[in-house]
């Protein structure tokens, strides 16, 4: 029976957000899609949808069914995760979603908080930081489906829903999760629906998932969950089982990366592929069709396949992405995109690859649904946020990274070479 139930809006979030849970010493897995049988067995649960850019109602829909599986199997706690940088278009669905978990768990009020210090998020006045760049002017700005363009959380939250955001600043975080805990029941009391919590260190996330102990929903980035674990420990619902990391199959098969994000931390770490594995980056203005697209990497890859990774991309730097958005229509462009990263990924497992890199959240979504894994074991973390996991029974170790997160040798480094 899960203690925590997670409902995240993308793949590489849902698996940023299990790693953080398995660290925290909780057992965890990864559910693709709305859950339609049992769970698994696990301490937390997280069901992974690519619904951060689906239509509004078929977002809300899906992340109501899958909190309704997971209180079925008994959650004392739903998780609604999104993203680290808050993508999201200001028509949702982060709000839309929220507040229909709100209405469903009849909880009133929910703290919302994206702060991942470690990767360099943090949340002061409101305002969303990547580094010391605000959102707007992170790259994020430039991002081919969600567009982040202003850094104030409580005014992108508050186009977003029909509920009330307040600021709790961090002169009241810095107070302790006691403060905390009473100052969010006051504006639940009050009437306010959302509050946007600062956090600029992990000891400001803890003390905030401390205060949240006793709430029916929080939402937020993988960082608010640092406090969860301890949460259930103290209430003698959680052994100690120390990091709970799943001790994954020994990995085997040929190595591969595919990547479809253009986040500017991805565009960096194709870079260094240059020069150290065969790389192929696909021209997609040039050849604006999937099968096509998958047809030329497969032709490519080849005979390079073996224990070194080949990586090919689709990804490309803002102003190609908008040519290609101005040829095609922003949707009817990412969705071309996905298909053929989603083809060449089933062909190169289809060739012996058995660990693959999937860089990008949306692009992740494509490639797991199309290659039938229904849920993944979460193993062991290669850089902050991105966990090794497991799909059993195609065998195939998968690491979903998100388009910002990893070091700049991150393709390499995921095989150890
Ligand atoms: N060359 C390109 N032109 C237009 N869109 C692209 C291109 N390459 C990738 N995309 C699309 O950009 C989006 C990237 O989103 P995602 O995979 O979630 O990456 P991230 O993790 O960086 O957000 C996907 O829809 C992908 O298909
Ligand atoms: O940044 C985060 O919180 C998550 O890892 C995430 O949601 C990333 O999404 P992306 O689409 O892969 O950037």
């Amino acid at each position: 029976m899960p203690l925590l139930g997670c409902i995240a809006d993308d793949f590489t979030g849902a698996t940023d957000l299990a790693n953080t849970l398995v660290k925290g010493g909780m057992t965890a897995v990864q559910v693709i899609g709305v859950p339609k049988g049992p769970l698994p067995d696990a301490d937390a649960v997280i069901v992974a949808l690519k619904s951060r850019t689906a239509p509004v109602a078929e977002a809300v829909a899906e992340s109501l069914a899958a909190c309704d599986a997971l209180l079925a199997a008994g959650a004392k706690q739903i998780f609604f995760k999104y993203c680290s940088t808050f993508d999201s278009t200001d028509a949702g669905n982060i709000g839309p979603v929220a507040d229909a978990l709100v209405k469903r768990l009849d909880c009133g009020f929910a703290l919302a908080n994206p702060a991942f210090p470690t990767n360099g998020r943090t949340v002061f006045q409101g305002h969303l930081f990547v580094g010391d760049k605000l959102l707007n002017e992170s790259g994020m700005e430039n991002h081919p489906l969600t567009p982040m363009r202003d850094a104030n959380l409580v005014r992108v939250l508050g186009r977003q829903t029909d509920g009330t955001v307040k600021l709790i600043p961090l002169s009241v975080v810095e107070q302790g999760a006691t403060i905390l805990r009473h100052t969010m029941t006051g504006l639940k009391e009050s009437g306010w629906r959302y509050a946007i919590v600062d956090a600029v260190t992990d000891a400001h996330l803890v003390a905030i998932g401390e205060a949240a102990a006793d709430h029916a929903l929080i939402t937020g980035g993988s960082g608010i969950a640092m406090g969860l674990p301890g949460n259930f420990r103290a209430k003698g619902l959680l052994p100690d089982r120390g990091e709970a990391a799943a001790t994954l199959p020994p990995m085997q098969g040929h190595a591969a990366v595919v990547a479809g994000s253009c986040s500017r931390a991805t565009l960096g770490q194709i870079g260094y592929a240059r020069d150290h594995a065969h790389t192929l980056e696909l021209d997609v203005l040039a050849t604006p069709d999937a099968a096509a697209l998958a047809a030329q990497a497969l032709d490519w890859a080849g005979g390079k396949l073996g224990d070194h990774p080949v990586v090919i991309a689709a990804s490309a730097p803002p102003e190609k992405v908008a040519a290609l958005q101005a040829k095609l229509g922003r949707d009817a462009a990412g969705a071309l995109v996905e298909q053929a990263v989603a083809t060449i990924a089933e062909g190169l497992v289809a060739r012996g690859v058995k660990r693959l890199v999937v860089a990008g959240g949306e692009t992740s979504g494509a490639v797991v649904s199309r290659l039938g894994v229904a849920s993944l074991r979460i193993g062991p973390e290669i850089d902050p946020g991105v966990p090794w996991t497991y799909a059993e029974p195609t065998g195939l170790h998968l690491a979903l990274k998100s388009g910002n997160f990893g070091a700049r040798d991150f393709f390499l480094k995921a095989f150890g070479v």
